[in-house]
């Protein structure tokens, strides 16, 4: 498998790709390509293929035609073992965290590391109490079931289960919906401060302005069946395709750029402060 490579090399590579169900497109010779150690946010009006588009990458959905490259592999024409060896390097948080509700948290950390790995059931339990701690849950979480945590705590408990096999690479689909707004900024932090930690990769869909502001180091925009923009979001915001100026520069929009600058703002005088 190919050796891990530097901060910004391209870790996805996705060329010409076409998805589609019977007679419906959704994606026709999509481009994109993903840097190691960012987090890129994926916008783009509903129905606009951005959940298809994390599902074909993960090897849910088989497109119709293209090329998509991870860690410089072409997955979409090699054999399930060599799949397998990909997949434990990707870990993928589903909307609803997509738990399964007979077992604990604990269980469900477990239960990729059952799948993909010999372990003794000792060091299985240390590994999900560290990935439980690490996405920021009590430790009497372990033995809750899903049905006893609240939506953010399930979320938590999603991504202590993603980040099970150490991987390389999170998917998160709309990680914050649903979350409270101080909730939702608390997981955007928590997902920051893991890309810093750990070096991870991050692939989020998402429809949430603010956490586009406060997370995401580009942002990509589908439309038409394309990448319509993609790069840093004061650079996408400026594009004049009608939905980004829409979304972007909406009310929402201009509310998320104005909480975006008081938060620089209030950082540079805490900054200021500690000199
Ligand atoms: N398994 C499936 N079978 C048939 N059609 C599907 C399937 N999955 C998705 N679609 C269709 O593909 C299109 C894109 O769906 P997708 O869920 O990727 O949109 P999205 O951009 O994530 O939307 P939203 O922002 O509303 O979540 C939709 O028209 C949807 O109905």
């Amino acid at each position: 498998m190919t050796a891990r490579g530097e901060k910004g090399d391209p870790i996805i590579e996705i060329k010409k790709l076409t998805t589609g169900f019977g007679s419906q497109i959704i994606h026709q010779d999509l481009d994109l390509t993903v840097k190691r150690g960012e987090i890129l946010g994926i916008v783009g009006g509903s129905g606009t293929g951005k959940s298809v588009l994390l599902k074909a990458i993960i090897g849910l959905i088989k497109p119709r035609s293209g090329a998509i490259r991870i860690f410089g592999e072409d997955v979409l024409s090699m054999n399930d073992r060599d799949h397998r060896e990909i997949d434990r390097r990707l870990g993928v948080l589903f909307q609803d965290g997509a738990l399964f509700s007979a077992m604990t948290v604990a269980q469900n950390v477990i239960a990729p590391l059952r799948e993909h790995l010999n372990l003794s059931s000792e060091l299985q339990q240390e590994i999900a109490s560290m990935k439980i701690t690490l996405s920021g849950l009590p430790l009497d979480a372990a033995t809750k079931y899903p049905s006893e945590l609240s939506g953010g705590m399930r979320k938590r408990a999603g991504l202590a289960r993603a980040l099970a096999m150490d991987p390389d690479i999170v998917f998160l689909d709309e990680p914050t919906a649903g979350l409270d707004p101080i909730g939702a900024a608390k997981f955007d932090d928590l997902i920051i401060s893991l890309k810093e930690s750990l070096g991870l990769t991050v692939f989020m869909v998402t429809h949430d302005l603010d956490s586009l502001h406060r997370a995401c180091d580009r942002v990509a925009v589908l439309a038409e069946k394309k990448v319509r923009a993609i790069g840093p979001l004061e650079e996408v915001r400026k594009n004049d395709h009608p939905w980004i100026q829409e979304y972007f520069s909406g009310p929402r929009g201009r509310a998320a750029l104005a909480s975006s600058v008081q938060e620089q703002d209030r950082s540079g005088d805490r900054e200021a402060t500690v000199e």
